[in-house]
């Protein structure tokens, strides 16, 4: 097919497709084969950018589009192509070993879909779930996924339109009169989705929950069938509209923090293993600015909690509008500063609150304590994926960025940005690099630890690095943090989703267990991979009937 896009006026829609999706799209609307508009799509526009207008299934005329950007089609990766299917399940081919030690399912949670009808929808963050699952037993694999059945999901599927808002998509109002109503019920929560898009945990009571930044998108599935079981309640009445999308998830508990949008500061939040009650730990006041910082995430150590106050504030008034702006429902502040707050988990008070350098992250990775000879703890070191402080990452990740790339090396750099927390009463907290960014590409995002050293002094952590020139992390990376070095595994024009760490049962070694990622490829295709913990070498792969789009991040529910 030739390298062309179209923007497309078809009376029923205004966007840019691809000549398989004008295909798709005209042919369900209008009944036309592809063959017909081929007459013109042969035409000298290849690569040039236009518009063509539909005036009947035959007839067909061609304007200069005024402003959307040509894509090549051939660029059109499956990371950031909707999931084909709704559900599919079956076994795969291995090749290599799949350790015999290694039963239980790995959980992936992402937006793979990112369209309702005609509409296309902008961020990677605003499509509808799609969870897919590997199962792991006796050395086999068996893999599947399905689309999350959230309400935002079924009332767009049913309406053809997106009915919620969503990460930077809105529902389009009939008129004035709906757009008020919509913000009345902005303010109640009920126009905000529930499309739990981000993330999944195990519970310690064995629940599996999908999570995103919106309280209501807490959303029980079923491991095994991947079925949506219904809607986490929670039963306290802690109020509150969203939460970091990444809370710290134990055996014993569940740690998360609430943004407080009114009086600006955040609640910390504390649930017990088998309830669905959260209790207050504390409270943190902001130190500048005026509205929380964006807690996409935060670390905890064994007695801290670390609360995280980004210049990247949450920003009432773009939470009203009606179009993304360019930095979506945030606001940055460099003039309001940045800093860390500590608070002691058992008391709920406030130990330390450091003004740091400038700092944007989605994700921190790990934090401890460190003590002088006498056990008493100096400091906190808290280490994050970290953005230079340039929030231009934000846009990276819409779509169109992400399906146009030319070769060019666009994406930002980051590292993993250490911070030092003294707990002596000064007012300064460090900020640098752990590692030189050299060593993954200077891209790092996506990371997964041993969970055994959560909040504990750990030395590796796996995350998505970057072979540039890139648009996206490209390379699976394995970061240790006393070498200062990091190995890296690399798949030409592959893109790998987070690398989660699975530890081997009874393991001594920080680093014995595998390395699970879904890799999904530029001929269309994809596979699961693993790879050794410790060597960071592949042990298996095994292909996937097609190719999966991009995902978030993942859990491991071990076999009972
Ligand atoms: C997929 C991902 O990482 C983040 C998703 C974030 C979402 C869905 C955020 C949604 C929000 C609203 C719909 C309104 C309130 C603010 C905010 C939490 C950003
Ligand atoms: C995919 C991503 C960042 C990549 C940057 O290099 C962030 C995802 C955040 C949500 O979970
Ligand atoms: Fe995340």
């Amino acid at each position: 097919m030739d390298s062309l896009w179209f923007s497309v006026i078809c009376g029923h829609h205004v966007s840019p497709f691809t000549m398989l999706d004008f295909d798709q799209s005209c042919h369900r609307k209008h009944g036309f084969s592809l063959e017909n508009k081929l007459v013109f799509g042969r035409k000298p526009y290849k690569q040039a950018l236009i518009t063509a207008r539909v005036v009947s299934p035959t007839q067909l005329a061609i304007v200069p589009s005024p402003d959307k950007e040509p894509v090549d089609p051939d660029q059109n990766h499956v990371a950031w192509t909707s999931v084909k299917q709704e559900r599919w399940e079956g076994e795969l081919v291995v090749l290599g070993e799949i350790p015999l030690w290694l039963k239980g399912t790995y959980l992936r949670n992402g937006p793979g879909l990112w369209h309702i009808e005609d509409y296309n929808f902008r961020h990677l963050f605003d499509g509808y779930a799609t969870l897919v699952k590997l199962n792991f037993e006796d050395g086999r694999l068996i893999a599947g996924h399905r689309q999350i059945e959230s309400e935002a999901y079924k009332a767009a599927k049913k309406n053809k339109k997106i009915c919620f808002r969503e990460f930077s998509e809105v529902p389009k109002h009939e008129n004035f009169m709906a757009y008020v109503g919509d913000l009345a019920k902005l303010f109640s929560g009920s126009s905000l989705t529930d499309n739990a898009n981000t993330g999944v945990v195990k519970l310690g009571d064995g629940r599996v929950v999908c999570l995103t930044e919106t309280q209501k998108g807490s959303l029980v599935i079923d491991p095994n069938s991947l079925e949506t079981l219904g809607r986490f309640e929670y039963s306290d009445s802690l109020g509150g509209l969203i939460h970091s999308a990444h809370p710290i998830v134990t055996d014993a508990e569940f740690l998360t923090l609430l943004p407080d949008l009114l009086k600006p500061g955040y609640l910390v939040v504390r649930m017990e293993t088998g309830t669905n009650e959260r209790k207050v730990i504390g409270r943190v006041n902001c130190s500048g600015g005026p509205a929380p910082g964006w807690v996409h995430s935060f670390p905890v150590t064994q007695h801290y909690v670390v609360v995280p106050e980004m210049p990247l504030r949450y920003c009432a008034q773009n939470l009203l509008r009606a179009e993304p702006t360019p930095l979506y429902k945030f606001k940055w502040h460099p003039q309001s500063k940045a800093f860390l707050h500590v608070m002691c988990k058992a008391s709920g008070k406030v130990v330390t609150s450091v003004e740091v350098p400038l700092f944007v992250t989605f994700h921190f990775i790990n934090a401890y304590e460190e003590e002088d000879e006498d056990g008493r703890v100096t400091s906190i070191i808290a280490d994050c994926c970290e953005h230079h402080a340039d929030t231009s990452i934000l846009d990276q990740l819409r779509l169109k960025n992400l399906r146009f790339f030319k070769g060019e090396d666009v994406l930002p750099d980051a590292r993993v940005g250490r911070f030092k927390i003294p707990l002596d009463g000064s007012r300064n907290g460090k900020l640098e690099a752990a590692l030189e960014a050299d060593e993954h590409g200077r891209g790092i995002d996506m990371c997964s630890i041993n969970p055994a050293y959560l909040g504990k002094k750990y030395r590796y952590a796996y995350a998505c690095g970057a072979q540039r020139p890139c648009h996206f992390p490209n390379t699976l990376t394995k970061l240790d943090f006393v070498e200062k070095k990091a190995k890296n595994w690399y798949d030409e024009g592959a893109v790998p989703s987070e690398p989660f760490f699975v530890a081997r049962p009874g393991a001594t070694e920080e680093d014995d267990g595998v390395v699970i990622s879904l890799i999904s490829e530029k001929n269309g295709g994809g596979y699961a991979l693993l790879l050794d913990g410790s060597t960071f070498k592949e042990i298996a792969r095994a292909k996937l009937p097609y190719g999966l789009p991009y995902g978030l991040h993942g859990c491991w529910v071990p076999k009972k």
